[in-house]
């Protein structure tokens, strides 16, 4: 924030800074504009770019992303390189230049090599979230543009109409029959009616405000023009906004990541301090041995793991886009793949979301001419969020305005579930409602009969009518109720409160046929190790019948009703039976979605609509389609673009795939690293010498990080993706464990060899370490890939293809010409025949202990223990 305030005070022009949070709504409009250099007819283009180059991104948790080439330098902070460069500078000094620039060189290689990678990768990710950023409507060069909402600077004026986010703290300049959602400032669900004023308003907060509307808010219903007063960190709720924006970063997968590197971080430390110790008591040049343990350090340190991470992500996420999946949030793709419980909305999912009016009826079921001008009416003059219901009723059948006007409305909200338009006609005005029916027909006393009377709704015509709605639910039919009544001629507005005494007029049925798919789908999802259930604000009866159709078994039901008598104790206990949860609202949907969280489940959460955000953003997963509300789409992880699940489906392979590879990587660290760190110990111990020279021992490094690089390209065995897969710290422990004491003996028999068979010197065993450590610590890449045996499973061709050539580099290069830079010397040949076969008996040894290990681990079920 102070990094803002000095940049716009760099830029004397920009106005914006003199408007203090309550000017947005205290002050005449006439002088707000004046203040923020701008017009009704909004700013021009090159202005725009200016006040952003000045007041920076409307992202309050924006993070200043610095330019490449300090983004490449921030990486030599790393102490270790840091202290290594000093180090080998400091023997440069002393004669050695040679052994100096090759350490240079080694390091800025692998730098590159892995900040190229990453940014790459980056790049790509960063492409495919911009192109389902959230946009806003703005007025530049006197056109309507569409940007995305971060490039909204101060003094901007931007259209805004039922279904959009609110970009950032604004002042209205125009409105109509305009309704907020702003339940993040207040924690209120009803809609809020905000109006344009020219005078200012003396609210104390901006929830008050009127004649102001707010980042983090979303528009109801309605429409405005508003002019753009505050942005980014500078709204409201910018300073919530880092932590609201932000997914409680820590998913059980970065958590396990941390603490794997801290663990090989005191490790690497302990050995570090060890080997110094152990050469200074020795009394060995201290220069060199400094330089021995800090390359012993770079080497042991899983530099590559945030590469291997965010590249296979990011990997992950292009093969998703190419199955028209956009991730938002790269990790989700780690959530996705852990995840085994998925909720999600009924229409659009379940149902083809095609939906289409099939009749209006009164009642009794007769055809009402009647009933269906009401609901015609009120579809055509409600300004919210057009849902598919009225864009059915409105495409059903022309139906001749004249006469009509619009007075008021009170728009539709998920608590209510019904939308109410005053009308006038002839004099006359009416209250016409609209929305979920069995809600309508316990609000009327009365009902339009066949000839247009009013009549009493005794106890017996309503049991008429209820037994009518159920018919349409069971035969698989939505409705909704549609009922009106008079309201006093010079009634200027509509409440809430004026929904009540109604005349019943008949019902709207609609056809939303099932998605023949569905079923299927739900079935591979469950035996993926993933239940579904699904959260609807439609009724039993309806959703019971898509269940049936779909051939999905309805395991329990809870409606919304039942479900606000029960605490949250009996819910846990309620919730694993239940896999349809009807007449939710939002709330309660995200009431179902944490109490699933609480159970131990990773919850994915599937939904379009203004009522489904809550459950998104609290979701481990949240996953929105491309043609859903603002509010639903900013609050996702994942966005389909095309309505399907058995994309999701796809996606959860690919998340699972996704974790599979970087504990490759991870379990080929630990193994080798820990394997090292016993033989560089034990070798320090009786070696009258170094065991491998700094630069040996970084160019080893580098070669391996070379052979790992594709890691993230290999296939994964069907069996190990076949149920979800969380991070388990305490496996790869263990596996480090057993797996590193194994590349041990085969260190310490090497050391034998050289010594006693093949009488080395200081180089020869160098040499000879340096071909045995490389070629078993990255053949070893082909069993621990898999779980089964090493030639049962087919790796990647690019892999072998890295990890063989690698170990031929790392053989040929001592035998060449420019071995000797590298203190190399040619071993004699027959310690070639050793060294195939000590790899070839590691290789069989590790697929020995591996099957062991396997066996052994499957013994008792190490999956995550879950209160039942
Ligand atoms: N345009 C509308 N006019 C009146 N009432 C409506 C309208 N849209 C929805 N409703 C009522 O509100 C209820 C809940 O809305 P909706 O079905 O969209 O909820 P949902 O939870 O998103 O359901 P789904 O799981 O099908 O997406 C509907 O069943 C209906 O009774
Ligand atoms: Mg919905």
């Amino acid at each position: 924030m102070n990094l803002m305030q000095g940049r716009s005070e760099a830029s004397p022009d920009l106005k914006s800074d003199e408007i203090s949070a309550e000017d947005v709504w205290r002050m005449p409009a006439a002088l707000l504009l004046a203040r923020l250099s701008t017009t009704p007819a909004g700013l021009s283009a090159a202005e725009a770019e200016a006040r952003l180059a000045a007041v920076g991104p409307n992202d309050a948790a924006a993070v200043k992303r610095s330019p490449l080439w300090l983004q490449f330098l921030s990486r030599f902070r790393n102490p270790l390189v840091i202290i290594l460069l000093a180090a080998s500078g400091l023997s440069a000094a002393t004669g050695d230049i040679p052994s100096f620039a090759i350490v240079v060189s080694i390091v800025m290689l692998s730098m590159t090599l892995d900040f190229i990678q990453e940014v790459r990768a980056q790049n790509a990710v960063e492409a495919l979230r911009r192109s389902v950023a959230v946009k806003a409507s703005v007025r530049r060069d006197g056109a309507i543009l569409c940007i995305p909402i971060d490039k909204v600077v101060p003094g901007d004026v931007v259209e805004l109409i039922a279904g959009d986010l609110v970009p950032a703290d604004s002042r209205l300049l125009e409105s109509r029959d305009l309704f907020i959602n702003q339940a993040l400032l207040t924690g209120e669900p009803y809609p809020a009616e905000k109006q344009a004023t020219e005078t200012a308003s003396g609210a104390e907060n901006p929830a008050g405000a009127v004649n102001a509307v707010f980042a983090g808010t979303s528009v109801i219903s309605g429409s405005a023009t508003i002019v753009i007063c505050r942005t980014g960190a500078r709204t409201a709720l910018g300073h919530l906004a880092t932590s609201l924006a932000e997914k409680p970063p820590a998913t059980a997968f970065t958590v396990g990541i941390g603490r794997f590197g801290m663990l090989i971080m005191r490790l690497t430390l302990l050995m570090v301090i060890f080997v110094l110790v152990v050469n200074v008591w020795f009394h060995r040049p201290l220069l060199e041995s400094l330089l021995f343990a800090l390359a012993l350090a770079v080497g042991l340190t899983p530099e590559l793991l945030p590469m291997i991470v965010t590249v296979t992500l990011a990997r992950s996420a292009m093969a998703l886009s190419k199955r028209k999946v956009i991730v938002k949030r790269l990790s989700a793709i780690h959530d996705l793949g852990a995840m085994d419980m998925l909720c999600t909305d009924k229409t659009g999912t379940l149902t083809e979301a095609s939906i289409k009016l099939v009749h209006v009826i009164d009642g009794r079921g007769a055809e009402s001419a009647s009933a269906f001008a009401y609901a015609f009416i009120n579809s055509r003059f409600e300004t919210g969020m057009k849902s598919p219901l009225d864009e059915a009723i409105l495409a059903a059948q022309p139906f001749d305005m004249a006469g009509w006007t619009k007075i008021d409305e009170v728009p539709f909200d998920f608590e209510r579930r019904r939308v109410s338009v005053l009308a006038a006609h002839e004099g006359k005005r009416r209250l016409i409602v609209k929305g979920a029916p069995e809600d309508l027909l316990r609000l009327s006393v009365r009902y339009e009969s066949a000839n247009g009377e009013e009549q009493a709704l005794d106890p017996e015509t309503r049991r008429a009518f209820e037994a009518t709605l159920e018919k349409i639910g069971a035969q698989g039919f939505r409705a909704l109720g549609v009922a009106s009544h008079t309201l006093d001629d010079a009634c200027p507005a509509a409440a809430i409160v004026d929904e009540c005494n109604l005349v019943f007029a008949g019902f709207a049925v609609f056809l939303d046929p099932p998605k023949a798919s569905a079923g299927a789908t739900i079935k591979s999802m469950a035996d993926a190790g993933v239940a579904v259930k699904v959260l609807t604000g439609d009724n039993e009866i309806v959703s019971r019948h898509v269940f049936s159709e779909i051939g999905v078994p309805v395991t329990g039901v809870l409606t919304g009703d039942a479900m606000t008598h029960l605490s949250d104790e009996a819910l846990l206990g309620a919730l694993p039976q239940v896999n349809l949860f009807c007449r939710v609202n939002p709330q309660q949907k995200l009431r179902i979605l944490l109490a699933l969280k609480r159970l131990g489940y990773i919850v994915g959460f599937m939904g379009d609509g203004i009522n489904d955000a809550p459950a998104l953003h609290a979701a481990d997963v949240g996953i929105s389609v491309d043609g859903a509300a603002d509010v639903a789409r900013a609050a996702a992880d994942l966005i389909l673009l095309e309505h399907d699940l058995s994309v999701v489906r796809e996606a959860v392979v690919g998340g699972r795939q996704t974790v599979q590879n970087v504990s490759k990587y991870v379990l080929m660290g630990s193994s080798s690293n820990f394997g090292n760190m016993f033989s560089m110990a034990g070798a320090a111990l009786f070696l009258p010498f170094l065991p491998m020279l700094p630069i040996q021992i970084l160019l080893n490094n580098l070669l391996y990080d070379v052979s790992e690089i594709a890691i993230p390209f290999d296939g994964v065995d069907p069996e190990a993706i076949a149920l979800p897969v969380s991070w388990d710290i305490g496996f790869i422990e263990r596996f480090m464990l057993v797996f590193g004491p194994v590349s041990s003996i085969f260190d310490f028999l090497t050391f034998y060899a050289l010594i006693a068979v093949f009488g080395a010197g200081e180089s020869l065993f160098q040499t000879g370490w340096f071909m045995e450590s490389m070629a078993t610590q990255v053949l070893v890449v082909f069993a621990i890939r898999t779980r089964r045996l090493f030639f049962r499973s087919r790796p990647n061709g690019f892999l072998v293809a890295m990890a063989l050539g690698v170990v031929a580099v790392a053989i040929a290069l001592p035998l060449s010409p420019i071995g000797h830079w590298f203190g190399f010397v040619a071993p004699p040949p027959l310690f070639f025949a050793y060294l195939i076969g000590a790899t070839l008996a590691y290789l069989a040894l590790v697929e020995i202990v591996k099957a062991l290990f396997y066996r052994a681990m499957a013994a008792p079920s190490p999956r995550r223990a879950r209160p039942r």
